[in-house]
């Protein structure tokens, strides 16, 4: 796990763009793996000013709601659609978010896993964390081995993810999303958290015991991850000093 503590949201979130540009450059059918909610908005900003070629990718969203239409404004359709799909030139052929209104879910699920597979699987996952650790949308004591699948919100995402609805009761109780297992499958996890916060969440995903009761410790155990974080975020970490000298002193041949 590589911890890269930045001054400000800004300079980490370029960190993330740098390596989303790098990357379809180099593989101009990379398989991309996208997150939503305000951690990202940045990042989706940063590459549309990039004029980035993403006419080969592919993507593949980590969850959404149950029972939003996809064009209302609180899907992570429209989020998506509005901060990065109408910006760039990626054939809506090759974007996937999971389907909110699927008559069958378990079904839906199952084809959601099997389409990223055909696609070779994702090259580069973006995350956020919640404030309880959870990643996608997987709960604390959701399996460290699950699959796309259906998953109850808990209260403590309900209420954080009010801002978005209005209210807490407006916003729904089920959500699809990929799981624990699918996203450590991806070949590289590039985790952004900003703000006070996250900074517990942080703290224990990175440091503490590999537990379901914070989602995102599952990431310890994959063999390639990027914590990218501003100071508030990794305010509760203990080994600051030694993340940000390794950082600043990280040899040349080691990539990004
Ligand atoms: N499903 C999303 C997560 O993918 C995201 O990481 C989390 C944090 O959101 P924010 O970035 O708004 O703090 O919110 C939602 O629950």
């Amino acid at each position: 796990m590589e911890i890269i503590i930045q001054p400000t949201a800004e300079a980490a979130t370029s960190i993330a763009a740098r390596m989303i540009a790098g990357l379809l450059e180099e593989k101009p059918a990379a398989v991309l793996g996208l997150a939503t909610g305000s951690t990202p908005l940045k990042l989706y900003g940063q590459l549309t000013r990039m004029e980035l070629d993403w006419s080969g990718a592919t993507t593949f969203n980590l969850d959404e709601y149950v029972g939003v239409p996809p064009d209302h404004p609180t899907s992570y359709h429209h989020f998506m659609r509005e901060h990065l799909f109408r910006h760039v030139n990626l054939a809506p052929e090759r974007i996937h978010l999971p389907d909110g209104l699927a008559p069958d879910i378990p079904s839906c699920c199952r084809r959601y896993e099997a389409e990223i597979r055909a696609a070779g699987g994702i090259d580069l996952q973006v995350l956020g964390i919640g404030t309880d650790g959870h990643i996608g949308f997987n709960e604390p004591t959701s399996s460290l081995a699950s699959r796309t699948r259906i998953k109850t919100l808990t209260p403590q995402t309900r209420r954080d993810n009010a801002r978005f609805f209005g209210s807490e009761e407006q916003v729904p109780h089920h959500v699809i999303t990929m799981g624990i297992g699918t996203i450590m499958d991806a070949r590289h996890c590039v985790l952004l958290a900003f703000g006070e916060k996250k900074a517990r969440a942080i703290a224990q995903a990175a440091e503490g015991p590999i537990t379901a009761m914070n989602p995102a410790s599952a990431l310890q155990q994959h063999p390639r991850v990027t914590f990218l974080l501003d100071e508030p975020a990794a305010s509760e970490l203990k080994l600051k000093d030694y993340y940000r000298w390794a950082y600043e002193n990280k040899p040349a041949w080691q990539a990004i």
